[in-house]
């Protein structure tokens, strides 16, 4: 299987996983990017199954509209059964880092209501220390430069994503050259640069489960008991 052969295995299999726990009344926490795209598509075949979905992009509320599937205003909503979603990069205990599209802040809104946040990665996601992948970091445009340079001192070589403006009306600078070895320790640290929006770092909220492809399969893999590390 190609990547994107195992990008579509993943997001079947994610629609597979999630099918028992829904029911009418549910509602589904829906990701961004090429693999949740294949998400949303299959998500379709199970209509009827859930009341509908939020999501964590206009541009996957666009493509869930387009299937005829509900989205709903996050604040409207008083539970997220399951959140599904692609990753950047992956570690062994499911610590991420996205944003690679830009909707890194919504992903993290909706990942901290879910109540299981599933990814669904291919293996080129996969590596034992977070960080070959840019980390992505929202910041309000007004600070962008004093956000890079605190990033400089935390070891990082940031470079800002010209052109892009987020949903939110932010900006991203990609921070190239880190080690993450402490996610969540980095999460928290970025988080406290004033004028940062969010940051790409999904450690002090982890994925809870990993449907992930690789060697033409899709294995299930589960977060440590204890995360944050
Ligand atoms: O902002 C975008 C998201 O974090 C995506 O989930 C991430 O970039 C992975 O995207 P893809 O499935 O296209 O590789």
């Amino acid at each position: 299987m190609n990547q994107d052969q195992l990008k579509q295995a993943v997001a079947r299999a994610a629609v597979d996983y999630i099918k028992p726990k829904l029911d009418t009344r549910s509602i589904v926490g829906v990701g961004t990017g090429s693999t949740a795209n294949y998400f949303i598509d299959y998500l379709a075949d199970i209509k009827g199954h859930f009341d509908g979905a939020v999501a964590s992009s206009e541009a996957s509320a666009e493509r869930l509209k387009a299937h005829g599937i509900p989205v709903y205003d996050l604040n409207a909503v008083d539970e997220v059964v399951v959140y599904v979603d692609g990753a950047d990069e992956t570690d062994p205990r499911l610590n991420l880092i996205k944003g690679g599209g830009a909707a890194l802040t919504r992903e993290k809104i909706v990942a901290a209501v879910a109540q299981e946040f599933v990814c669904i990665a291919d293996g080129s996601k996969w590596v034992e220390t977070l960080g070959q992948f840019p980390l992505p970091v929202e910041v309000i445009p007004m600070a962008r430069a004093h956000v890079a340079r605190q990033l400089v001192k935390l070891g990082g070589d940031p470079v800002h994503r010209a052109g892009v403006i987020t949903d939110n009306g932010g900006e991203i600078l990609d921070v190239h050259g880190l080690h993450i070895t402490e996610p969540a320790a980095m999460e928290a640290a970025i988080n406290q640069i004033v004028g940062v929006i969010a940051n790409g770092l999904f450690a002090n909220r982890p994925a809870d489960v990993l449907l992930l492809g690789r060697d033409g399969e899709v294995e299930t893999l589960h977060a440590p008991v204890e995360p944050g590390i």
